[in-house]
């Protein structure tokens, strides 16, 4: 069961100035696990409810395993939804809870009751909690009450499991648990998953392929390597994790950056002219140098030092092995990897001694 949007449009109801989906293009093959990730209002919760066919979008396409969306209704799409809030009906029992969507369809529709109850059985099984049909969600943790909510969404039988951070009311180690057991669900049931996160560690940890929005528009559509390396906008870098920015110029295939607290680094680009190099915090390894920038440590992170480095003023956090001598008399920053922007676009990137081309 695939989904292919292609130009997708959407406007505010009442305002159709306003575009909430902005030229949206995306192809979600069967079976792939993607991510919709980008900041508060991007328009992700807009783009799967459009999948979902709880809103229309004004132009574009949209089809379902090939079909026109227009011509489906929501049943028709053969998509569970679990939304952030994902309140169980509190005076029914989990089962009825799980059996909900089976029991409101329409009498030629519905399976019999013998079949309901053996679908309730295995889904309960599925979600590992098989003795809990009877209790009512009071009694259930969160980890539980969210696998409920997913076995609920299940019970037709989607295909295409949408899903709206549904992990938001979680503690984080009950949470990544949680998104486990989803993977490998994901996995043995052959289902094509769409997840809206907030938490970009994860986007990366679950999904095959994140879609970076930003202002109702697709930025970068990619693996979690890929975006790594080769990040469309510094947008997409400074989302995904904690960025250095060093700013210079490039002269004759070096990159000399503003502070002289920074090695100059190679890269390959043509043409000379300023540019943005940017970088994870444990892409840079410092050494002593006695004009070097004022060093101090402020943490520890994965066993090295995390630390705080004066650049005339503007602090940046690097991880490293600080030794004495660089507290003492100072440090020069070397970069082991940068991609180089000018313009809001990816130039070139250095990894190692070795400069690339983007
Ligand atoms: N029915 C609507 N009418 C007008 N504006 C809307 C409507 N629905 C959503 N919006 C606006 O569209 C933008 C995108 O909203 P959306 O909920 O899709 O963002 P999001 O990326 O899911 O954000 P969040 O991460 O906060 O949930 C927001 O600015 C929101 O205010």
């Amino acid at each position: 069961m695939s989904v292919h949007i292609e130009k997708l449009i959407r406007r505010a109801p009442g305002n159709p100035d306003r575009i909430l989906l902005d030229r949206v293009s995306v192809d979600i093959p069967d079976g792939s696990f993607v991510a919709l990730v980008g900041p508060s209002g991007a328009g992700k919760t807009t783009l799967l409810r459009s999948i979902a066919g709880l809103d229309p979008h004004s132009s574009g396409l949209l089809t379902i395993d090939g079909r026109d969306s227009a011509e489906l209704t929501p049943r028709e799409r053969n998509v569970g939804f679990v939304f952030q809030n994902y309140a169980l009906f509190q005076h029914m029992t989990v089962a009825k809870n799980i059996s909900f969507g089976l029991d409101v369809l329409p009498g030629r529709d519905r399976p019999g009751k013998a079949e309901i109850d053996g679908r309730v059985k295995e889904l309960l099984e599925l979600i590992q909690l098989p003795n809990l049909g009877n209790a009512y969600p009071q009694r259930l943790s969160g980890g539980q009450r969210q696998r409920v909510a997913l076995a609920r969404a299940l019970a037709t039988n989607p295909k295409h499991l949408l899903l709206d951070e549904p992990f938001g009311a979680l503690d984080p180690v009950v949470r990544r648990a949680v998104r486990e057991w989803l993977r490998s669900l994901h996995d043995r049931l052959g289902l094509t998953t769409i997840l809206v996160t907030h938490d970009q560690e994860e986007a990366l940890d679950v999904a095959d392929r994140l879609v970076v929005m930003q202002d109702g528009r697709i930025v970068q559509d990619a693996d979690a390597g890929e975006l790594e390396a080769h990040p469309a906008t510094p947008f997409v870098m400074e989302f995904l994790g904690e960025t250095l920015t060093f700013r210079g110029t490039v002269s004759g295939g070096i990159f000399l950056p503003e502070t002289s607290h920074v090695t100059p680094f190679p890269v390959t680009i043509e043409e000379d002219g300023p540019g943005v190099a940017l970088i994870r915090p444990h892409e840079v390894r410092l050494t002593a140098d006695a004009n070097g920038a004022p060093v101090r440590r402020i943490g520890s992170r994965y066993g090295l030092s995390r630390l705080a480095v004066d650049l005339n003023g503007r602090i940046v956090e690097v991880l490293g092995s600080g030794s004495e001598q660089i507290f003492s008399s100072g440090a020069k920053l070397h970069i082991d990897a940068a991609r180089l922007f000018r313009n809001g676009t990816l130039l070139s990137i250095m990894n190692g001694r070795h400069a690339a081309a983007a």
